[in-house]
């Protein structure tokens, strides 16, 4: 049996856990924020039943996840421990150093990271040759591509491992084949709300507009014919003339909207707290989880069904 180890438990972290437990995989998890480990116990039961329907393999119980006190507990023992702790370089280099410090030889650590490469995260272990990043999506428990990424030092076994294991858990790994920042699924997802972003603070475009006009105009789409495909259905020569003038015209801002920084300024950080760029009834917030993970559910299955 495989264990594995999930240190942090925050957004992420639940349905990261439910799924490997689904899969088989005999799970802890850690956090050191007490609330933390009660919110996830907490999701477990809701995530397990979303999975249920979606009927993916189910070799395990999603809530038999053993929440550990410390993460020296948690990694005990463990073939895998995967870091989920906030997308920090200094942090994540500090879990890294104290995972090292406490797995057996054999054990793979993997990154949940956005985005660092995993080339700086496996310079402060003693075995960077088993480090690989494992880039999951939000929502993890149903969103089925995860991203594999092999840092310069990564051996070809730990990646091939990851992408065996991610395969037999019944989900999508995409091989990054370079430890670029941002890997591949946010360079695209960051060029697009880079974008977005300017478009609504410029006053092009209304918040709730844009995200019409790009969830059913793109979103949709890509959902079905990907970017790649989708030049040969419009046609490279379209392609070319439009982006000819559109590319100068595109965001090249390097700096972060500061429409961002203002809202976190003021607390205000989106689902986790209560409000972002829109405000939340009080209720609101859990209504609206359980209907997108209805939504989630009944697109990948009218995606997936033959
Ligand atoms: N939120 C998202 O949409 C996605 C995030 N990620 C990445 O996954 C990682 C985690 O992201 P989130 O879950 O959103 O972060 P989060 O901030 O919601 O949760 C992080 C958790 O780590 C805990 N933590 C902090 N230091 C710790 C330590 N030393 N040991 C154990 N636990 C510790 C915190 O208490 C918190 O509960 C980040 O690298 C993030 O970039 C990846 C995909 C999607
Ligand atoms: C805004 C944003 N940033 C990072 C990630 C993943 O690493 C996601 C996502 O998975 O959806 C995201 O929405």
């Amino acid at each position: 049996m495989t264990i594995a180890a999930v240190i942090g438990l925050g957004t992420m972290g639940a349905g990261i856990a439910a799924v490997l437990a689904r899969g088989g995989l005999t799970v802890r998890a850690c956090d050191t924020a007490p609330a933390a480990v009660e919110r996830a116990r907490g999701e477990l039961p809701a995530i397990a039943g979303l999975l249920d329907r979606l009927g993916t393999p189910a070799r395990g119980d999603a809530t038999a996840v053993a929440f550990a006190g410390s993460l020296e507990e948690a990694v005990a023992g463990a073939d895998l421990v995967l870091e989920n702790v906030p997308e920090k370089l200094e942090l994540k280099q500090q879990v890294f150093r104290q995972i090292d410090a406490a797995v057996g030889t054999d054990c793979i650590i993997a990154s949940d990271t956005s985005g660092i490469p995993i080339t700086k995260l496996q310079a402060v272990v003693s075995r960077p040759e088993r480090v690989v990043g494992m880039h999951w999506s939000n929502p993890p428990h149903l969103i089925p591509m995860i991203e594999v990424v092999a840092g310069r030092q990564t051996g070809t076994a730990t990646r091939d491992w990851m992408v065996a294991l991610i395969r037999g858990l019944g989900l999508l790994p995409v091989v990054v084949k370079k430890d670029v920042p941002g890997f591949v699924e946010n360079r695209v997802l960051y060029a697009i709300m880079r974008e977005a972003l300017d478009l609504v603070e410029e006053g092009v475009i209304e918040p709730e507009d844009l995200d019409t006009c790009v969830s059913w105009g793109i979103g949709y789409k890509l959902a079905i014919v990907g970017p790649m495909k989708l030049l040969d259905m419009a046609g490279l020569d379209i392609y070319q003339s439009v982006a000819s003038y559109l590319n100068p015209e595109l965001s090249r801002r390097a700096d972060v909207s500061g429409a961002i920084a203002e809202r976190i300024g003021r607390g205000r950080l989106g689902l986790k707290s209560g409000a972002g760029l829109f405000d939340y009834a009080p209720g609101e917030l859990q209504s609206l989880r359980a209907e997108r993970a209805n939504r989630f559910v009944a697109v990948r299955k009218a995606l997936t069904e033959d």
